[in-house]
């Protein structure tokens, strides 16, 4: 490729292992790189407007041609703690659910539990911003990223997807993985990897450099999200777009 390659990620706490490795990697002049919320990426990496992003996976069979480009994903084994569903009552008294207008994976995923897992009877609602203080009664909230960490303190019933995808199958969930929409040269995806793994490897130092009160970011970075792009992995992500192929 003769110019820079456009990748976009995930502008939350989540992905910083992720990116910590790509400053001061030579993969950066091969490369130019945007910020912003899951669901933003995923309609700039549709239109063409990228040729990589940390996309949610939910949006696959969107894309026209798709390349997994990296062994590296945000997923996790068990409870990611920042996706959740929200609620002032229990799960069976939940009438309402505000989806997170962010998110394209974990609003699947929910759809997807609430059918074939919990059998709920409610009402899906769309947002476009802010929605949190909604969130009342019987009235609940599906919630993604720092966020939902922040929500964490609010709340006092808490349902994480994750967890629950794991009771479901047992197996783990990826919610976002590096993607192009292109055939890319090896010499960069080869350099891409490695750049994105090295945060991975170091995350006391990831920590180190992202003071954060709400929640322990080396719990969050270790026993919530799991970046290893697994065969275990790939297997739940077949298994979840499976049922999006079925019904949504
Ligand atoms: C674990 C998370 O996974 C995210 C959830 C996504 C989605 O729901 O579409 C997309 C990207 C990930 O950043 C999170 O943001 O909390």
């Amino acid at each position: 490729m003769e110019r820079k390659v456009k990748v976009a990620a995930v502008s939350y706490l989540n992905t910083k292992p992720l990116l910590y490795g790509f400053r001061n990697h030579p993969v950066m002049n091969l490369m130019e790189l945007s910020m912003d919320y899951p669901a933003k990426i995923a309609q700039q990496l549709i239109d063409g407007e990228v040729d990589v992003a940390l996309v949610p996976v939910a949006i696959i069979p969107k894309l026209k041609a798709y390349h997994i480009i990296a062994d590296y994903c945000i997923g996790a084994e068990g409870p990611v703690a920042s996706v959740c569903l929200y609620s002032e009552v229990p799960l069976n008294e939940i009438k309402r659910i505000y989806l997170d207008y962010q998110s394209r994976t974990s609003v699947a995923l929910l759809k997807v539990l609430v059918r074939e897992f919990w059998k709920l009877d409610v009402e899906f609602v769309n947002t476009h911003g802010d929605y949190q203080d909604k969130i009342k009664g019987t009235n609940a909230g599906l919630v993604i990223g720092d966020r939902a960490l922040a929500q964490r303190k609010i709340s006092p019933y808490i349902y994480d997807l994750a967890e629950n995808w794991v009771r479901f199958t047992s197996l783990p969930f990826v919610f976002a993985a590096w993607i192009s929409n292109k055939a890319l040269p090896v010499e960069f995806t080869e350099k891409f990897n490695e750049a994105t793994g090295i945060g991975t490897k170091n995350i006391p130092a990831v920590v180190a450099e992202n003071p954060y009160e709400i929640y322990d970011l080396a719990t969050y970075y270790t026993h919530n999200i799991s970046y290893p792009l697994t065969p275990a992995k790939r297997q739940g992500m077949q298994k979840f777009l499976g049922y999006l192929v079925e019904s949504f």
